[in-house]
């Protein structure tokens, strides 16, 4: 099939390519290397381009016929989404209009949407299914949230089919070691404490100690890098077989605190990992644990690498690379 990855160039979208090439697809890779990488894009045909302009996007359409289109482009940081909602809500969602615009004049109506646990916010029970209400507490988490209900009404108008696929936390790197996270600048925790382990920093600061969790740091549920691009393969399948417009919270069930990131990183690096104790981050949950049953079920899609240390062992990989 042929496959748009739009991001292609970033952390998820670059192993996603590399997936689908593996898988024989044929694969084209729009990003504007705002925030992607050149070299990371393993394979078919790059276009760079940016998803505001629209003759790029109506020629890309034109010449390469996409049959369905994976959407990992948009802004990511919580924190800079509330100093800057304008940039957020302008990439995450009118750039976003601006691709499916094109895909309707172009008739292509399959669509993966990377959304995030960010849609739940503050959470009502762990682990969080499908079902628990949607109360976004920042411009990111609302951008997705905006284009989740965007792509419900053009499913129902257009029978425009898309699944989104509410990530947890993204984490590890390619197994074979060719790719990885490398967001400049990094604000995700594991990269983080690696990069400390490595001696490209000092220091790793844990935001808050004094958490309603066993060991008061913030508990996430972090899910390998390759069972994300796989559950897209499978969202791919359930879509081309008919399947009707759906969401799926991906994770892998098990929630692990701050603290156990840097004890596994220690093991698995065995160097020293120095710890500053820090305030608490502002709109940080204390718990995000996904419910994927759901994604198991209809998608039959199994998380291969859902050991903390394998996750952290392949990000591992990827810093002493660097
Ligand atoms: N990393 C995570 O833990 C995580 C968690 C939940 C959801 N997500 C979502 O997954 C997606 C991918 O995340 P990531 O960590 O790979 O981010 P990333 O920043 O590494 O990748 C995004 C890519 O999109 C490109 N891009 C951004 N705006 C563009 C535009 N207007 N036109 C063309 N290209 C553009 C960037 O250059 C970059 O290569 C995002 O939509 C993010 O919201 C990520
Ligand atoms: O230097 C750091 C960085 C992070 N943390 C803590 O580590 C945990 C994980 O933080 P990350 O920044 O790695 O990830 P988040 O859980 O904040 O964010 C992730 O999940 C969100 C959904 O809730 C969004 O989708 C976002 O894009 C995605 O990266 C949090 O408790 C955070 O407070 C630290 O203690 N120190």
């Amino acid at each position: 099939m042929k496959v748009l990855v739009v991001g292609g160039a970033g952390y998820i979208g670059s192993h996603m390519v590399k997936m689908l090439l593996s898988a024989g697809h044929d694969v084209l890779t729009l990003d504007n290397l705002s925030n992607g990488h050149r070299d990371a894009v393993l394979g078919g045909t790059f276009i760079e381009g940016d998803l505001a302009d629209v003759n790029c996007l109506n020629q890309l359409f034109e010449q390469h016929q996409p049959e369905a289109v994976m959407h990992f482009a948009s802004y990511i940081q919580v924190g800079e989404s509330v100093r800057k909602p304008d940039i957020y809500y302008q990439n995450n969602v009118s750039n976003t209009l601006n691709l499916l615009d094109v895909m309707l004049k172009f008739n292509v109506k399959k669509f993966i949407f990377s959304s995030t646990a960010a849609v739940f916010g503050e959470p009502d029970y762990v682990p969080i299914d499908e079902k628990h209400p949607h109360r976004p507490m920042n411009p990111y988490g609302r951008s997705k949230w905006i284009m989740e209900q965007i792509l419900s009404d053009y499913d129902q108008a257009f029978d425009f089919r898309s699944v989104c696929l509410r990530y947890f936390n993204a984490a590890g790197a390619d197994p074979e070691g060719q790719l990885g996270e490398r967001h400049d600048p990094e604000t995700h925790l594991i990269p983080l404490v690696l990069q400390v382990a490595s001696g490209r920093r000092a220091d790793i600061q844990v935001f808050g100690s004094d958490y309603d969790t066993p060991d008061g740091t913030c508990v996430r549920d972090y899910i390998h890098i390759t069972d994300l691009c796989s559950a897209h393969l499978a969202a791919l399948q359930y879509l081309n077989n008919g399947g009707e417009s759906n969401l799926f919270n991906l994770g892998n069930g098990i929630g692990f605190s701050v603290q156990e990131i840097i004890d596994t990183a220690r093991k698995v690096s065995g160097k020293d990992i120095t710890v500053v104790h820090a305030a608490r981050r502002d709109g940080d949950p204390a718990r995000l644990v996904a419910d994927s049953k759901r994604a198991k079920s209809i998608l039959n899609w199994t998380p291969q690498y859902t050991e903390l240390e394998t996750i952290v062992s392949h990000a591992w990989q990827w810093e002493m690379k660097h």
